[in-house]
């Protein structure tokens, strides 16, 4: 007689643990009974009178009645992105309007850049000089006053919780890949690069085809060429989509050659794409801070300016009105001694709001939409916000209205030969 199933696999089973599966199938029905016996006679037997009546049986599924009660440190709601736009210039009463959210698929995109791969810390360098040649991956650099809080944003950008990240011990921070941060200002002395992202294909593909000729090239050195070329330094492989600079702050705790350092860095850097500037949003627009926008103008960097700390005015538009109308304020007359940097062109007037370093809730508020000022200044994500009506809208309402045709002269049309249809009906068939 053929083995039943259940003995096939029992058969199957390595020696030691075929109790299991005995226990699970032959004998778990009679122990199922014997429990189902036991609690019917508890059931049915009263209880003795000794013992305490009071609290119900507690099943499985069924809690403890409890009061919901509100955590002290509960999440305040915050948005993940709130930017404000001025009225415009010749407006006499400026007030700051809250701008359109970004869409919810370019902020998933933004997000995705700079959270789908861990960040790197790429190196540190006290000196421009010492910094690394770089002509492949975009630059941004986050520059603001000393402890505005660069640093927090940066790691808060590539998603490091605050806790994780605010370390002040710069190697423990750097092993972590996250910048390292200090209520006490003056912690970052150096420009400090992280890579963010992954970089496209092609672009990886051309500095591997570079390195493949440069080597080819080296093969036909003599060995003092070869020697002499060894000691040049060499562009690394891009692996990032994008680089993010944590600067040293500006003025308390500064150092005293930062100007100089960072003035070289703006002008001199090829791939440096644009600047965040960071302002205090209690503390609104400082000296510091215009004497850094006038840099900026000069060396024609593109700008994003964001409020930091918005977290301490609970994100009240109202709060904030002053510190984002000064700012506007700032930056026109800054531009009104310019040639290029202008406002749309050069610095981009929708001003962002966040609060990175908000203890409450890691993750940090504001931050997606930090990370979508980025990208759009960079150019990686387009504005979908903007609706240009562009040449299409002119020729979509030039076409003219379908015409009725009659369903008889329909039947009529389809029954005729014309050479062209004939042709047409030949080149398919001979497809097939
Ligand atoms: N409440 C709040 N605190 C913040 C925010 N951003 C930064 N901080 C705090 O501000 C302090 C300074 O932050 P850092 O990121 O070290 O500032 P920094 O601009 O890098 O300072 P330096 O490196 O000295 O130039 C830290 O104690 C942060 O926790 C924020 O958005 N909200
Ligand atoms: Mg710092």
């Amino acid at each position: 007689m053929a083995p039943s199933r259940a003995m096939r696999s029992l058969l199957a089973m390595p020696p030691t643990l075929r109790h299991l599966l005995l226990r699970q199938t032959i004998l778990s029905p009679a122990i199922a009974q014997r429990r189902l016996a036991t609690t019917t006679t508890q059931q049915t037997t009263p209880e003795p009178a000794s013992s305490h009546p009071k609290t119900p049986p507690r099943t499985s599924r069924s809690k403890p009645n409890r009061a919901p009660t509100e955590r002290p440190d509960s999440p305040v709601k915050a948005p993940p992105c709130l930017s404000f736009l001025p009225t415009p210039s010749n407006n006499p009463e400026q007030t700051a309007i809250p701008a359109k959210p970004p869409f919810r698929d370019t902020l998933w995109a933004a997000n995705k850049l700079f959270t789908e791969q861990p960040p790197q810390f790429l190196y540190s360098a006290p000196r421009f000089r010492l910094v690394q040649e770089n002509t492949r991956i975009p630059e941004v650099c986050i520059i603001g006053r000393s402890n505005v809080g660069k640093s927090t944003l940066i790691n808060a950008l590539v998603g490091k919780s605050t806790r994780l990240a605010g370390r002040s011990h710069p190697a423990l921070a750097r092993r972590l890949n996250a910048a390292a941060t200090s209520s006490k200002a003056g912690c970052t002395k150096t420009l400090n690069m992280y890579g963010v992202g992954t970089v496209k294909r092609e672009v990886l593909q051309a500095a591997l085809q570079e390195r493949a000729e440069a080597n080819k090239k080296l093969g036909s050195l003599t060995r003092s060429e070869r020697r002499e070329a060894a000691k040049q330094p060499r562009e690394k492989l891009p692996w990032h989509a994008l680089v993010l600079v944590d600067m040293p702050g500006y003025g308390f705790g500064s150092l005293g050659e930062w100007g100089v350092e960072v003035n070289k860095y703006l002008n001199n850097r090829a791939m440096l794409k644009g600047a965040v500037v960071l302002i205090d949003a209690v503390a609104g627009v400082k000296e510091d801070d215009r004497a850094v926008l006038r840099m900026l103008r000069d060396a024609n960097v593109r700008t994003t300016v964001m409020l930091t700390k918005g977290d301490k005015l609970e994100y009240s538009h109202e709060a904030m009105d002053a510190a984002l109308v000064k700012t506007w304020e700032t930056l026109r007359k800054i531009e009104g001694q310019g040639q290029t940097w202008k406002e749309g062109e050069g610095w981009d007037n929708e001003i962002w709001v966040t609060g990175a370093g908000d203890e409450r809730r890691s993750g940090g508020l504001g931050v997606d939409g930090a990370r979508f000022a980025i990208c759009k200044m960079v150019g990686l994500l387009p504005d979908r916000r903007i609706e240009v009506p562009g040449p299409e809208a002119e020729v979509v309402k030039k076409v003219e209205p379908p015409k009725i045709v009659p369903f008889e002269e329909l039947l009529w049309a389809s029954s005729v030969k014309t050479p062209e249809t004939k042709g047409r009906r030949r080149e398919v068939n001979s497809g097939f």
